[in-house]
């Protein structure tokens, strides 16, 4: 695979806490407008994974490479409960350096968020904070997205939605890596793999057309 077919590529990831061998040579590509998946059990490492693919954490070896800017939606949203969501994206704007809100305005619209912009982050549902999590991971339009649990506390439109912006996102040439405990709709994910003993493994074969006719197969 040369250079240009991947968005994220990990090599040799390792990551202990203390004794504990959590991440064991990780290693995988993401590729350029693909969702993929990865799924393993409670306590399997995914979310150390996202956070070392992420650089909120460091990994005690191996590397990660990745083309273009990267969105992170942590499983957990990191707020200020004071400020309102409006403010939270004035903020996100000035972090990000961004012109507009154009993109931004555009996903609290789609998610259903514009009756909360004036709510303190700290009174949100879960559900709702989730979709505000999502809003502040792709209102830069980053090339690769991380997700960690993403879904989690959506009802089944929100669900309906995520997945149709996931999509979107793929039009768009952008790269999406999931991360779930459980495997939802295996068939929306272009691959799918597993976190099992520290490693990353291809868990299930899909195919599908990608817009320039090309073949895609794990
Ligand atoms: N900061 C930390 N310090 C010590 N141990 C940690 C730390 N973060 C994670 N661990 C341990 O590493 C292992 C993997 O945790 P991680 O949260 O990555 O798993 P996970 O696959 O995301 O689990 P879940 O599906 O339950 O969210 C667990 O045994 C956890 O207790």
């Amino acid at each position: 695979m040369s250079t240009e077919d991947f968005a994220l590529r990990a090599v040799d990831l390792h990551k202990a806490f203390g004794s504990h061998q959590v991440l064991q040579g990780v290693e995988f590509s993401l590729r350029q407008g693909e969702i993929m998946g990865v799924i393993g059990e409670n306590g399997a490492g995914k979310t150390t994974l996202l956070r070392v693919l992420s650089g909120e954490l460091k990994a005690d070896r191996g590397s990660v490479v990745h083309q273009g800017r990267l969105g992170y939606c942590p499983q957990r949203i990191v707020v200020n409960n004071e400020l309102t969501v409006e403010q939270h994206l004035r903020y996100f704007q000035s972090a990000y350096q961004l012109s507009s809100l154009t993109r931004a305005d555009e996903l609290v619209e789609r998610l259903d968020l514009t009756r909360y912009l004036r709510r303190k982050a700290g009174v949100l549902s879960g559900g709702t904070k989730q979709k505000f999590n999502l809003v502040l991971a792709l209102m830069h339009d980053p090339g690769v997205v991380l997700m960690d649990e993403p879904y989690q506390g959506f009802d089944w439109d929100n669900y309906l939605t995520f997945w149709s912006i996931t999509r979107e996102l793929r039009e768009r040439g952008q790269s999406v890596l999931v991360i779930s405990h459980i495997a939802h709709d295996v068939k929306r994910f272009d691959r799918l793999h597993r976190l099992r003993a520290g490693k990353v493994v291809a868990e299930k074969t899909t195919t599908r057309r990608i817009p320039t006719g090309r073949k895609v197969t794990s």
